[in-house]
């Protein structure tokens, strides 16, 4: 194969080998053949003596300004995507693309680990990070020591690390997984989001499993048009199998078939594919769908077998991650009755669908649904079983996509009783702007509004009645509100527990 598998990043590591990675001329290959490299880096916040450096062109930085810093802080190598010139003994190289260069540098750099785990990559609009945690679970309870990559936190077994993106840049995920093989993890569960797919981030991770959740509305502030978004969702699939590592394992896509974003990835990938889905098609299908407030049952069938599962997370969108969670790892070789105990032992995944007991016996739900078709998923489950008056109260983020504003404040007025409109994380955005554009084309008198997600969580609690549900959408697991530039504490499963503990007083 022509590279160092066992190299683990603890020692120098010859330049050489990112020759032919880099598809250098045999001049510049012989140029940075005696160069030994200590690191490889995108930052220059993390230069050190010997590194390689990267140069990445971001929103904000442009790395291929910053050479010369690179080459004085001791960068022996030196990757830039533009033409530039500096001073010193660093040797500089040029490639088009700087950020698969890092992906397959920062890969062979930690000892090409995914290529000595079994890696699944989770795509898709909406449950990445529910079927990661599926798949986990189910992983470990067959006895593995498993890691997840994702938008709560990377997990190592049972160590939680945290993280700013979903799928980080390919040095932080590389290294975190030579982390993870070197402690024996044998399975990684990745939610690979769109955005880092177009920028590369996922090159050089070796998957051998890639699983289509859903494709609608979302990050259309950054793909500008859904084709772009799924043009970017399907390089997963494409990329599978086909990425530098060569390796012999078997690649398999796990594809919902229901989506027909979904049916167009099928031809996307040279991988082998299993189908899944509820409208009887799929060689995985779950049939007689029932959601019950304590839970869904069905039946799954695969390859003309028939299995009953009585899942304890609700809503027919959880059956969908559950088949895929399933798909995958019946296809790393389980066995049915194994996986759907698992899954059958699932509590909950923190922040989706999470009930908060209280003793005024309102059913209240923190839920992360942040795009149209998660909030009307979740509210469609929730009418399925209400008796009585559903809250909703919701927010939009700032210095994200706008077009998605009105139509949220749309589905939450049509599914529930009572919409009532707050923030969610605005950013840099003026909180009342976006609430403005949310409700742009509603009748004023049809919904509540109130900017403070703190009073808004209040004011719904407080008209609530026993047997009304409440749900708040859109914040799920995280503990914080972004306003401006800072992260102020905020979490809505403690501000509901705040009012019921203030009620009591
Ligand atoms: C829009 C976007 O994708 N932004 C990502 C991007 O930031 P950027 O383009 O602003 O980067 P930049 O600050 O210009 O820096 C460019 C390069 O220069 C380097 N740099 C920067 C500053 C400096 O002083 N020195 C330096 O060398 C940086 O390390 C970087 O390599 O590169 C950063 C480093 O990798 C990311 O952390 C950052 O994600 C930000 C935080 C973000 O909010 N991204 C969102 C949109 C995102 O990626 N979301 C997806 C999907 C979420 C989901 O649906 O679950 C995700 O995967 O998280
Ligand atoms: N399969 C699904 N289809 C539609 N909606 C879903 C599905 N799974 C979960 N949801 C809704 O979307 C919300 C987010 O779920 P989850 O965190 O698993 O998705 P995600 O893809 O990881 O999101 P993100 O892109 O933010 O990382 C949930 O709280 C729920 O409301
Ligand atoms: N993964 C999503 C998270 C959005 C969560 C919501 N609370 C917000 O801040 O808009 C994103 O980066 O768009
Ligand atoms: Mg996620």
């Amino acid at each position: 194969m022509g590279f160092n598998k066992t190299f683990t990043g603890d020692e120098d590591m010859k330049a050489a080998e990112f020759a032919e990675l880099l598809q250098l001329s045999h001049e510049d290959q012989k140029k940075i053949q005696d160069i030994e490299i200590t690191d490889v880096t995108q930052d220059t916040r993390q230069l050190s003596d010997g590194c390689c450096f990267v140069a990445i062109k971001g929103l904000h930085f442009n790395g291929n300004e910053h050479v010369q810093e690179a080459a004085d802080a001791g960068a022996r190598l030196i990757v830039a995507s533009e033409p530039v010139s500096i001073t010193g003994d660093a040797v500089v190289v040029t490639v088009p693309d700087t950020q698969k260069a890092l992906a397959q540098l920062s890969a062979r750099f930690f000892g090409d680990p995914s290529a000595e785990m079994t890696m699944f990559g989770v795509t898709g609009t909406n449950g990445k990070t529910t079927i990661t945690h599926l798949i986990s679970k189910i992983l470990d309870d067959h006895g593995s020591k498993t890691g997840i990559i994702g938008t709560m936190y990377n997990k190592i077994g049972d160590k939680k690390l945290p993280t700013i993106n979903t799928t980080p840049d390919p040095h932080t995920v590389q290294k975190l997984l030579r982390q993870m093989d070197d402690e024996d993890v044998m399975e990684c569960a990745m939610e690979v989001s769109s955005i880092a797919l177009v920028q590369g981030r996922a090159w050089g991770i070796d998957f051998d499993t890639a699983v289509f959740t859903n494709l609608t509305e979302d990050h259309l502030d950054f793909h500008k048009t859904v084709e772009n978004y799924f043009d970017a969702k399907a390089l997963l699939f494409s990329q599978l199998g086909n990425s530098y590592h060569k390796t012999s394992k078997p690649k398999t896509a796990v594809i919902n078939i229901d989506d027909p974003y979904g049916r167009r990835l099928i031809d996307k990938t040279a991988a082998n594919v299993l189908t899944y889905g509820t409208h009887g098609q799929g060689l995985l299908q779950a049939k007689n769908i029932q959601v019950t407030s304590h839970g869904t049952k069905f039946d799954l069938s695969i390859y003309g077998h028939e299995y009953p599962v009585h899942l304890k997370l609700m809503g027919d969108f959880n059956v969908y991650n559950a088949l895929s969670a399933f798909g995958a790892t019946y296809e790393h070789g389980l066995e049915p009755e194994e996986i759907i105990k698992s899954l059958e032992s699932v509590e909950g995944v923190r922040g989706r669908f999470q009930v908060v007991p209280n003793d005024q016996d309102v059913t209240v739900i923190v839920d992360y649904a942040h795009t149209p078709d998660g909030l009307k998923n979740v509210l469609n489950t929730i009418n399925a079983f209400a008796e009585k008056r559903v809250f909703c109260v919701v927010g939009c983020g700032g210095d994200r996509e706008t077009e998605k504003r009105p139509i949220m404040a749309d589905i939450a007025l049509n599914n529930s009783t009572d919409a009532i409109f707050t923030s969610d994380n605005p950013r840099t955005e003026d909180p009342e702007a976006i609430l403005d554009e949310m409700v742009a084309k509603v009748p004023k008198d049809s919904y509540t509004r109130n900017s403070d997600r703190r009073e808004a969580i209040y004011y719904a609690l407080s008209k609530a009645q026993a047997g009304d549900v409440v749900l708040i959408a859109g914040k799920g697991h995280e503990d914080y509100q972004i306003i401006g530039t800072t992260k102020h504490h905020f979490d809505d499963v403690e501000v509901v527990n705040d009012f019921y503990a203030d009620d009591e007083k």
